[in-house]
């Protein structure tokens, strides 16, 4: 029913609007031509295997269908991923690609049971293990040879990690640690595959040797038998059931029955227990959460990847969707051009650009701290994590907000599952809880931030805070700048720690117990670090864009989008603005009115900057997003998979209808 090779005529005078090369574009955010046609090649090595196709669309399985595909694809795709590396083309991109918001998602639209594997199984290995740890067991992980997940959080605790129940206590006598699970809230709940996929996991358990528990450690735990996948003796394991979103991911449950490992099977590369039980202390307790940071910072990009992803679905669509009038007896609009639909779209496009930026630069950060914490320097781990938590929150509220807005915009269109906006955002609002749920992490980043601004006179070995350095009172008079909106937000994100700083001190000069002060200061606390963040992300996007050689025409549509995020930042936190900067009510509106001229600029780039971001028309996954346009087609085509048009009169009607009707009558 789809035309083949007939573009929607609207995308095609939008496509003749673009001022600029979208090919350039395209290569800057792949980070290069060669890095683009890799791409491509490897979209074409996945996406045009028929293995990987699926015969009926996911939402039409049931639960259990929709796991036994998901295993059946995760399998073809780790091993197309192992025959990349082993014909020289492997790499962190293939990862990030397959695992991810773009590939991935479009494989396995509703999770990957093997993710965990990979994203932190093999890292906590990696971080964690010693040389012969490393030696023993990644090959194995490596090649598949075992599948393990992390499980760390419980029925009764996620957050508060210092409170799982699970022990883990050493047997000198046989050189074993003795794993278990005390209580029903000791139970692991949560970790990807763990139902059913893994046989073997990373647990994290409060460790006891001679009597005295020294917190929480990783060991190493096989769960089912390596040949017929039964679960172990001791070992009590299955599914956790149905979710919002991640239905494929196979989240498992986990509780151990005084189970045997050998003592070998900790890791221990930062803490140790020796063969006579003695406990060797790590540099630093907070080594054993470095997993937790990589994801962190992986995320950022991740939900930069969703973000883009909808806002393409959504601006093609607005593009060819006509409704309403603007003028009496003038033709229906396209319904991107009011300009409350482009106050819904452009600033998500700005926004992908923006954590685009800070996730590059995060990634960059996290790589060097690492080497650091390799060569046992520890100085640079605290501003990372607390960089790494509050962008973490950011990006992952933002887009998952960001996703809506665009469901929102596409109306009851957007509604569909064939649309891929309600899966979407399934999968972007999880990454608000996991990893560390976000209000927890931005408590991480004001805990930092406070400290810093008590020592603020002592400021040179950081980064990201020299910003708290400044004159509280110096005054920037107002001008239609991103530079003074980067002035803005830093002046109200240092006013707002200021400000918490001093009533979590008049709590406790009031009597109260610091942690009770800051308990009561929490709601301040969380606005001062969301504060901090989005200076933070602010000033990336305006570094980065400063440094980019690219064309005059491209430079002028980045800075607009530059000044697009920085505007509607701004406009975001108008009361903040007006509390902590000498901004006046006229003054707002001439950032209004910026905002509305930036909006029209930007019209007539719309659709090409989300060619732009060139996402195949399978991973938009998308009836509504395709690059030909043909909404109403694919709309159509999408409804004649439903089971239910497969014959012209339900059983239904027989046994329930019609005996109903009848009674009625
Ligand atoms: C193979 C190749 C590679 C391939 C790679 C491919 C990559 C490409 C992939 C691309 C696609 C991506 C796909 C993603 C899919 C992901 C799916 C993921 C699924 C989700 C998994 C999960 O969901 S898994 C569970 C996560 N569960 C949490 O996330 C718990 C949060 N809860 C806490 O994290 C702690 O509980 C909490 C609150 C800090 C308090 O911890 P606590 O009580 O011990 O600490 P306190 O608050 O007392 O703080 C005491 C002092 O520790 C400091 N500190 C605290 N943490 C620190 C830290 N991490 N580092 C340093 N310092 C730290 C703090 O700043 C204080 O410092 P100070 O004293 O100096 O002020
Ligand atoms: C899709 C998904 C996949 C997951 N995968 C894994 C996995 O693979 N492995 C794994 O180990 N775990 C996994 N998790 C678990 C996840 O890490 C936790 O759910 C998360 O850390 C939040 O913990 P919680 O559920 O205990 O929430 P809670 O901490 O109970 O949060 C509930 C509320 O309490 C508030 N709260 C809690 N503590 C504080 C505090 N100190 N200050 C202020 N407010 C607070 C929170 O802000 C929140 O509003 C996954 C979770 C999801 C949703």
């Amino acid at each position: 029913m789809i035309k083949k090779n007939s573009i929607n005529p609207d995308l095609v005078e939008e496509r003749k609007k673009c001022t600029f090369n979208t090919l350039e574009l395209t290569h800057l955010l792949d980070g290069g031509a060669k890095k683009t046609e890799e791409r491509k090649s490897r979209e074409t090595f996945f996406l045009e295997d028929p293995q990987l196709q699926s015969k009926v669309p996911l939402e039409y399985l049931s639960h259990k269908e929709k796991y036994e595909e998901a295993v059946r694809k995760a399998c073809i795709i780790f091993g197309k991923v192992q025959e990349l590396q082993n014909q020289g083309r492997g790499g962190m991109d293939n990862f990030r690609e397959i695992l991810g918001g773009q590939l991935g998602s479009a494989i396995l639209k509703d999770g990957n049971p093997l993710t965990l594997h990979y994203v932190m199984f093999i890292p906590t290995l990696m971080g964690q293990g010693t040389m012969e740890q490393q030696a023993e067991w990644i090959q194995k992980a490596w090649n598949c040879d075992i599948i393990g997940t992390y499980a760390q959080t419980e029925l009764g605790h996620g957050t508060f990690i210092r409170g799982l129940e699970t022990t883990a206590t050493y047997d000198p006598s046989k050189e074993e640690f003795v794993l278990h699970s005390p209580t029903l809230t000791s139970y692991k709940w949560w970790p990807g595959g763990l139902g059913h996929s893994a046989n073997y996991a990373v647990v994290l358990a409060q460790l006891y040797t001679k009597g005295k528990c020294y917190g929480i450690h990783p060991f190493i735990v096989q769960l089912r038998d390596e040949e017929t996948h039964q679960p172990l003796p001791g070992i009590k394991i299955g599914e956790i059931g149905c979710k919002l979103g991640m239905n494929s991911t196979n989240n498992g449950y986990l509780g151990f029955d005084q189970v045997r490992i050998p003592r070998t099977n900790m890791l221990m590369k930062n803490s140790q227990v020796l063969s006579d039980g003695s406990y060797v202390k790590s540099p630093s307790s907070k080594l054993t959460y470095g997993t937790m940071i990589f994801v962190r910072v992986v995320i950022v990009q991740d939900a930069a990847h969703y973000l883009r992803k909808a806002v393409t679905i959504a601006t093609r669509y607005s593009a060819v969707r006509h409704q309403s009038q603007i003028k009496p007896d003038a033709p229906e609009p396209q319904i991107i051009d009011f300009v409350t639909q482009q106050y819904k779209l452009f600033p998500q496009i700005a926004t992908y650009f923006a954590f685009q930026y800070s996730a590059t630069w995060l990634w960059d950060v996290y790589n060097n701290v690492t080497s650091e914490l390799e060569a046992g320097q520890l100085e640079s781990l605290p501003e990372l994590h607390a960089v790494a938590c509050c962008l973490k929150a950011v990006s992952s509220a933002d887009a998952a907000q960001g996703v809506e807005i665009c469901r929102l915009a596409c109306g009851g269109h957007g509604y569909m599952t064939s649309s891929n906006l309600p899966s979407t955002y399934g999968l972007v609002t999880a990454m608000c809880t996991y990893e560390g749920e976000n209000t927890v992490l931005l408590l991480q980043t004001a805990r930092f931030l406070v400290k810093v601004w008590q020592n603020r006179n002592n400021l040179e070995k950081f980064t990201t805070v020299k910003y708290l350095g400044n004159d509280l009172n110096r005054d920037r008079p107002f001008q239609r700048s991103v530079e003074w909106i980067i002035y803005a937000l830093q002046q109200t994100a240092a006013r707002k720690i200021e400000l918490a700083n001093r009533h979590i001190n008049e709590r406790v000069q009031k009597g109260k117990a610091y942690e009770d002060a800051w308990n009561e200061s929490s709601i301040e606390l969380v606005a001062a670090a969301e504060a901090h963040c989005r200076s933070f992300i602010v000033e990336t996007f305006y570094n980065t864009i400063n440094e980019l050689k690219v064309s005059k025409e491209l430079k002028v549509v980045l800075v607009q989008l530059l000044n697009l995020y920085g505007v509607y930042t701004a406009l975001r936190l108008t009361g903040d603005l007006l509390r902590f900067t000498s901004i006046t009510g006229k003054d707002i509106e001439t950032l209004q009115a910026w905002l509305e001229e930036l909006l029209a600029l930007i019209r007539p780039n719309a659709v090409g900057l989300v060619d732009s971001f060139d996402i195949r028309d399978e991973v938009l996954g998308s009836t509504l997003g395709a690059y030909d346009g043909n909404v109403y087609e694919r709309l159509f085509e999408e409804a004649s998979k439903s089971p239910l048009n497969a014959e012209p009169v339900n059983k239904s009607f027989k046994l329930y209808l019609k005996p109903f009707l009848k009674a009625n009558l």
